[in-house]
């Protein structure tokens, strides 16, 4: 900075005058070592404390010193550079035959603030021992701040966990208990899962159960709600940007989905929705396990395994060029039908207990549960949103009522639905009848597990032992127990 002398009055212009020359010799007393360079980079003076680096240096008198070019004399000085390019290097360590010295460039300028040298300053000498509790301050610093990003990416990491498991997927129905079992099939292989199903049937929980069930259970679960990001994002959101590809918030580049799921599973939610030009590029990743960030022309190795989901025809929308075959086959790989809740109402009083629990525990409410009318009433309906409408006309039901027992009379005012339907036959989960044994109520309950599979299976004992979980030998044994009633039997 130069002096603004010329806007001053005389006496100020004095006391700058002063200021700048007792700054100049109080940093040449302070500082171990001072020297100036003028224009053409020739030493024109040096400090007493400077003498001192002399002999290191290869000299014996000053006079042999001054008047040299520095460069030709200080061994990988920047003083050259400094009034070459007028820039001043505040801060920086010079290593040369004389030892490592903490050093301190500034250019010199004229009025008209033309570079007419520079000034060099020796702060400190070995500043590896003298420097030693500000160094050990800043690697302690600098280790703590690696552990506090180390930790942010463990707590970015256990946020993308999925919660849910195999196990909190309510129900016992028929249907239900062959999904679960298909789920676990899923687990153990790496394929791609294609999960069809309408809205609200507890895709997304299925997908979570599966991959909390497999091998890469400790790595993250990603979702991306394909219908809820618009089209002109979706790239970005799914392949992610190279660090300069473009200005502003994303000068830095950021990962894409596929990145931030590596190791672990893509959960890519209503599949169907996703632009036809987005389709070509996501099956090539799929095809080759490598995504190229936009604005990038190198790719990134992945290992990321995909469960799909869709409530959408998707064959129809083949059919109509609304979707590429060849993703949709890559896709289908493990179709897994997931039952809409007319078709599983045995579960509606499970998933209902469930639901309200949930529901009182979030919502800070007292437990309440369903009458038996309430039941019967709910079980004319079609629900075409599935489970996540049940779950909304019973909270919805909570916050309106006070009562413990939420009867058909508290449902009725909030859904309206044809009573005249006849009560479609629901199964009951099985209450032990007054009076019977814990034994017995199993007895009975492995009877009618047994008479079901051996039925769905046409009384193949073989087929229904695997659907039952059990060896055949065992199904044998427990039939040579149970009073059946008799089947076609081929096995
Ligand atoms: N079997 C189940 N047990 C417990 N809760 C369930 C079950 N199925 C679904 N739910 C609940 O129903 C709601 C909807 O589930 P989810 O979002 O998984 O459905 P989805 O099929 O993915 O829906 P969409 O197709 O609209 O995305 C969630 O609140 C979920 O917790």
């Amino acid at each position: 900075m130069s002096l603004p002398a010329s806007h001053l009055p005389r006496s100020a212009e004095a006391v700058l005058e002063l200021a700048a020359r007792t700054m100049f010799d109080t940093l040449a007393q302070a500082a171990q070592g001072m020297l100036v360079v003028d224009r053409r980079h020739r030493i024109v003076w040096i400090s007493e404390g400077y003498k001192r680096f002399l002999p290191a240096l290869g000299f014996e008198r000053e006079d042999q010193f001054v008047g040299k070019r520095v460069e030709d004399v200080v061994p990988n000085t920047l003083l050259a550079q400094v009034i070459d390019t007028g820039q001043p290097l505040l801060l920086d360590l010079l290593t040369n035959k004389a030892g490592t010295f903490l050093v301190s460039r500034l250019p010199l300028r004229d009025e008209l603030g033309q570079v007419i040298g520079a000034l060099g300053l020796v702060l400190l000498d070995h500043p590896e021992t003298t420097m030693q509790p500000l160094m050990t301050k800043f690697s302690r610093l600098t280790e703590e701040l690696a552990d506090a990003r180390r930790q942010l990416a463990a707590e970015q990491g256990r946020r993308r966990r999925a919660k849910h498991t195999i196990a909190s997927y309510v129900g016992a129905s028929p249907a239900v208990l062959e999904l679960k079992r298909l789920a676990r099939r899923a687990a153990a292989s790496d394929a791609t899962v294609l999960l069809l199903g309408e809205t609200g049937t507890g895709k997304e929980l299925l997908a979570q159960a599966i991959h909390n069930a497999g091998p890469r259970v400790a790595r993250p679960f990603v979702g991306v709600n394909i219908a809820a990001v618009p089209d002109t994002l979706l790239e970005a959101e799914f392949f992610g940007v190279a660090p300069g590809a473009y200005t502003g918030a994303e000068r830095k580049g950021r990962p894409g989905k596929f990145q931030l799921a590596e190791g672990g599973t893509l959960f890519l939610d209503e599949i169907g929705d996703m632009p036809l030009p987005l389709q070509a590029k996501l099956l090539r990743v799929l095809q080759e396990q490598e995504v190229e960030p936009l604005g990038s022309n190198t790719v990134v190795p992945l290992d990321v395994r995909v469960i799909a989901a869709t409530s959408r025809d998707l064959p129809a929308m083949v059919a109509a060029g609304q979707f590429r075959a060849d993703l949709y086959y890559r896709l289908h790989v493990l179709p897994i039908r997931v039952p809409a809740l007319r078709e599983r109402l045995d579960d509606l009083d499970a998933l209902a207990e469930h639901l309200l629990d949930d529901i009182a525990r979030r919502d800070g409410l007292p437990p309440r549960s369903l009458a038996a009318d309430a039941l019967d009433w709910l079980a004319r309906h079609d629900w075409p949103g599935n489970i996540r409408e049940l779950r909304n006309l019973l909270e919805q039901a909570s916050l309106v009522s006070d009562e413990r027992l939420l009867g058909a009379r508290h449902l009725r005012p909030l859904l309206a639905i044809d009573e005249s339907r006849p009560l479609p036959t629901v199964r009951r989960p099985d209450t032990a009848p007054e009076g019977l044994t814990l034994p017995a109520a199993v007895a009975a309950l492995e009877q009618r597990l047994i008479t079901e599979a051996l039925q769905a299976t046409g009384g193949n004992k073989l087929a229904a032992a695997r659907r039952l979980g059990i060896a055949r030998a065992t199904l044998y044994e427990k039939l040579a127990h149970l009073n059946l009633p008799p089947t076609r039997s081929p096995s």
